[in-house]
């Protein structure tokens, strides 16, 4: 029997996994990583992390042929393929501080599979990685080796978190880049024909391992890209009075561009886009190409613009304060149907309005009070650590209060502002709402999910991304 061990078990590594085990009867996959609170989770009821489908798939393998261990090094040596899926995060000090990728837990586990494998293995990056990556994991391995070949691939993960196990059950693509030697050919085809239990053969890409790593980090710069460019373009249509909705749509009907992932937000969130553009930038800027560097920089630059761009829409239509003013937030995840709130563009929103001394009611389905304090008390990129590394700050931030539905967020609020399209906000009783909150009543929406027509109709002053701005936004100054 084949045995797949996976170190790192994450929002990647857990669902992948999973689908692995399903798809493969005939493999024994164990997930294994340090942290034992996230393995306990993965061995209950109450899975640690929140996606769609993903509670059957474990339930139908777990106990079966898939496994969550702490016992790392013993899941190691066992496996003939080890998937590296652990965090990657932007470095916070040194060389390359907030845009290089910091390698130190990828290095550690590669030092452990040195040292516990006792026969050949194939290791496989899961993890997204800076380009050339494997060239140094190779080194690390067989330096240590004694004896022992390692093949390195590179297979880096295209899921989007909500929709995870959709993505895993019907890829675009999987892709796997390995070494042009027989050996490393020969470790490419081991890698599909797992893949081939499930993925249409046309759908697995073999390239070099260069290609591998470097189109990862591609295709999540050129989807943040089509991002900022919509979210460029929203500020344009509020300027002019053009509608980013009917944008978007008359510039997706050309089949050249398609229709997706071109809807205004208020920034785009989420653990990747801004870490692999981070990090693109920097190996551009290594390899002497700041031109195209300053080019992908500018993506992030229009997502920080967009989140304080809203942040100022809000406390200018406010009276220019929202000093003591309670404000409802509703949606903190940085998107729908998950529990994730790495990088999303709430915590940016919230801190703009904590800096203005406003008071936070804030609702969100999946995402718990613990994790709300704890990201507003975190610097930037500590939260990309395993979580028992993370720091920690003691106090939680008096002014926000975290509660368990959008009526209470909202009584007595003076505005709210929605920051994550959870379907549930959409029908939302606006009316009930309106009545219990103050006057003038203001609603900021960051995802365009309301109807704004229908809520200046009960008395709501209204602000929708890109929209044309109601009477009351015209005069006030948006951008500070
Ligand atoms: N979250 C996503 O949707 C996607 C993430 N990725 C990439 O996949 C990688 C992992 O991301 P996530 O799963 O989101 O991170 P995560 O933080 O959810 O999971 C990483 C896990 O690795 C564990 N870990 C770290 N060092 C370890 C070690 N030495 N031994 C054993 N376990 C160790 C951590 O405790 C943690 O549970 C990152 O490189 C990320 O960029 C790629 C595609 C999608
Ligand atoms: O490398 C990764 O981590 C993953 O990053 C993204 O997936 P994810 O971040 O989970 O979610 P997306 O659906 O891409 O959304 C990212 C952010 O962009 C925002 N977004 C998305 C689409 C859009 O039209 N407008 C918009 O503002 C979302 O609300 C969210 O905040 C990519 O879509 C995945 O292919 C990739 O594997």
């Amino acid at each position: 029997m084949v045995k797949i061990c996976c170190i790192g078990a994450g929002y990647v590594g857990g669902p992948t996994m999973a689908v692995i085990a399903l798809k493969c009867p005939s493999i024994e996959v164990a997930v294994v990583d340090i942290s034992v609170s996230r393995i306990t989770a993965w061995n209950s009821d109450e899975l640690p992390i929140y996606e769609p489908g993903l509670d059957d798939v474990v339930k139908q393998c777990r106990g079966k042929n898939l496994f969550f261990s702490t016992e790392v090094e013993k899941h190691v040596s066992e496996a003939d393929i080890i998937f590296v899926s652990v965090n990657t995060p932007t470095k916070t000090r040194g060389l390359g501080a907030g845009k290089a990728a910091d390698l130190t837990y990828w290095e550690s586990a590669a030092r452990m599979i040195a040292d516990v494998s006792k026969n050949d293995k194939i290791v496989v990056e899961k993890s997204t990685v800076p380009v050339k990556t494997a060239e140094a994991i190779e080194k690390i391995l067989t330096h240590n080796s004694k004896g022992i070949n390692f093949q390195i691939l590179s297979n880096p993960e295209f899921l989007a978190e909500g929709t995870a196990i959709q993505d895993l059950f019907h890829p675009d693509r999987v892709l796997i880049g390995g070494r042009d030697t027989p050996e490393g050919q020969k470790a490419i085809q081991t890698l599909k024909k797992v893949y081939a239990h499930w993925v249409p053969e046309d759908r697995i890409i073999c390239t070099n391992l260069w290609s591998a790593e470097l189109s990862k980090l591609a295709a999540n710069a050129f989807l943040a890209q089509r991002i900022s460019s919509v979210n460029a373009m929203s500020a344009l249509c509020e300027a002019t009075g053009a509608d980013v909705t009917q944008v978007s749509n008359a510039v997706g009907k050309d089949s050249r561009i398609g229709p997706k992932f071109l809807n205004a937000s208020v920034g785009f969130g989420g653990s990747c886009f801004q870490k692999d553009i981070l990090n693109l930038v920097y190996i551009c800027e290594c390899n002497g190409l700041p031109e195209v560097a300053n080019y992908w920089k500018q993506v992030i630059k229009v997502n920080d613009y967009q989140k304080s761009r809203f942040v100022n829409r809000m406390v200018s239509s406010m009276f220019n304060t929202v000093s003591g003013k309670k404000i409802a937030i509703l949606g903190f995840a940085f998107k729908k149907d998950t529990g994730d709130t790495r990088e999303t563009p709430a915590i940016d929103v919230c801190k703009g309005l904590l800096g203005d001394n406003a008071h936070l009611s804030i609702y969100d389905p999946q995402v718990t009070q613990e994790q709300i304090q704890r990201d507003l008390s975190m610097e930037k990129f500590d939260w990309d650590h395993p979580t028992h590394l993370q720091p920690m700050s003691p106090y939680g931030v008096k002014q926000v209060n975290v509660v368990s539905d959008a009526h209470e967020a909202t009584k007595d609020a003076h505005g709210l502002c929605i920051l994550t399209e959870w379907d549930e906000f959409k029908t939302l009783d606006f009316k009930r709402i309106y009545d219990n909150m103050q006057k003038p009543a203001f609603v900021f929406d960051g995802r365009n999910v309301v109807d704004a027509s229908k809520l200046r109709e009960i008395g709501f002053i209204v602000y929708s991304i890109g929209k044309p701005l109601d009477a009351w936004l015209k005069d006030m100054p948006a951008v500070a």
